[in-house]
């Protein structure tokens, strides 16, 4: 059984209901099957324009970084997400033994943790790992056991998720190592060695489900990590614009110490985010404006035409290098203000846009696919068995 939850700010209960914005603005129940089975087959088939999914062996599978060359736990664990919201768990069990085989760090400092990003052979690139890649794993993780209930390891789901976030937040308790989250201030960080932040990153509508399902005594954490990611996203998002940089110090304030203190292809996400929690669990006043401001920013731009951008809406000379997911992700927050005037026309923009080909596809289509679930209605909750 799935359904939802909302939230007053505060905490969260169930309604079941997820808008389905895309029949609200007038496409037809049967084009948007289409539409997303047309997508799914683009993604997850075997055209070599668009397909980002690639089996591997009998029983195993990988996400590739098309752009990259690479495996990362992004796109491991956006294809598990993917997967259970599509009830397919013969792809969700073979990325998830891939992931578990190949990227799971079973010693070390960051042991617990996934290496993230591998080659397609399953080589380590690096031994540090990515905190998204963990939150969005243990989220699927959780869902997996909650529709097709727990394995045999590693296909215990529900346990290996709460490993992970055990990980997340008491790495460093006992030895070396650090948690992905800061303690005290309980913002998510951007790596797990470092203290500040990725706007990106804060998943509010994610930290109230592990505060039902992770370990009994790390529950008020994750719940005290949702009211604190929910503050922080306002100091990172830039009040005209609604653009947030990549990274950010714990001030919400750009940190540029590496050049990535603009708006640019991390940042895409915060819109579908916001866009997601507000399927989930209503939108609060702040994510409406935010919402509001994003679409505004975008209403009179040409995706041919997107860049990078100071937050505050500068544009540099450099290109966007995923205009296609910029397209997706800006369509998601019209979830969070549906009646704003750009709102209907941001998702009509994502309607004429095909699913991207060629080498740079892999973050824009897995933007697009997040997309369309939660502007269809098909991005879900998924409560354990009552
Ligand atoms: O330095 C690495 C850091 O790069 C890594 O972050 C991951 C990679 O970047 C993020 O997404 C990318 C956005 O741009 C697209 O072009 C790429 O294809 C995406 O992969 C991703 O969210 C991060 O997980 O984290 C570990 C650090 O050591």
């Amino acid at each position: 059984m799935h359904n939802g939850t909302r939230h007053n700010g505060t905490g969260a209960f169930v309604t079941g209901q997820y808008p389905n914005l895309l029949e609200r603005y007038g496409y037809a129940p049967e084009v948007i099957e289409a539409w997303l089975a047309d997508a799914w087959r683009r993604l997850f088939g075997e055209d070599d324009r668009t397909r980002i999914y690639y089996p591997s062996g009998d029983d195993m599978g990988y996400m590739l970084d098309t752009g990259n060359l690479d495996v990362r736990t992004e796109g491991m664990s956006y294809g598990m997400m993917m997967a259970v919201q599509m009830d397919d768990k013969s792809l969700f069990d073979r990325l998830w033994r891939w992931a578990w085989t190949y990227m799971h760090m079973k010693d070390g400092v960051h042991a617990g943790y996934f290496a993230w990003s591998c080659a397609p052979d399953g080589t380590r690139n690096s031994n540090g790992p990515a905190p998204d890649g963990e939150e969005y794993f243990a989220l699927a993780l959780f869902f997996a056991a909650h529709r097709w209930g727990e394995g045999e390891p590693p296909l215990d789901y529900a346990a290996k998720a709460r490993d992970i976030l055990r990980a997340c937040l008491h790495n460093g308790e006992q030895g070396p190592g650090y948690p992905m989250w800061n303690r005290d201030n309980r913002l998510i960080k951007f790596v797990p060695e470092c203290e500040y932040s990725d706007p990106s990153y804060h998943l509010p509508h994610f930290y109230e489900l592990f505060a039902l399902w992770a370990d009994e005594a790390d529950r008020p954490f994750w719940r005290e990590a949702a009211v604190a990611s929910r503050a922080y996203l306002p100091l990172a998002c830039h009040p005209e614009t609604g653009l947030s940089p990549e990274y950010a110090h714990y001030d919400g304030t750009p940190n540029d110490e590496r050049g990535y203190g603009h708006f640019y292809s991390d940042s895409y996400r915060v819109a579908a985010n916001v866009g997601l929690e507000a399927a989930w669990f209503g939108a609060t006043p702040w994510m409406e404006r935010e919402a509001e401001a994003i679409l505004r920013f975008f209403a009179d731009k040409d995706p041919a035409d997107y860049r990078r951008y100071r937050i505050d809406g500068a544009p540099f000379e450099e290109p966007a290098l995923h205009p296609v997911g910029l397209v997706a992700t800006n369509a998601c927050a019209a979830l969070a203000a549906p009646d704003s005037p750009h709102a209907k026309d941001a998702v009509a923009r994502f309607w004429d846009t095909p699913v991207r080909e060629g080498e740079r596809r892999y973050y824009d289509n897995c933007l697009y696919l997040f997309a369309l679930l939660a502007l269809a209605g098909r991005y879900r909750i998924w409560l354990p068995e009552a």
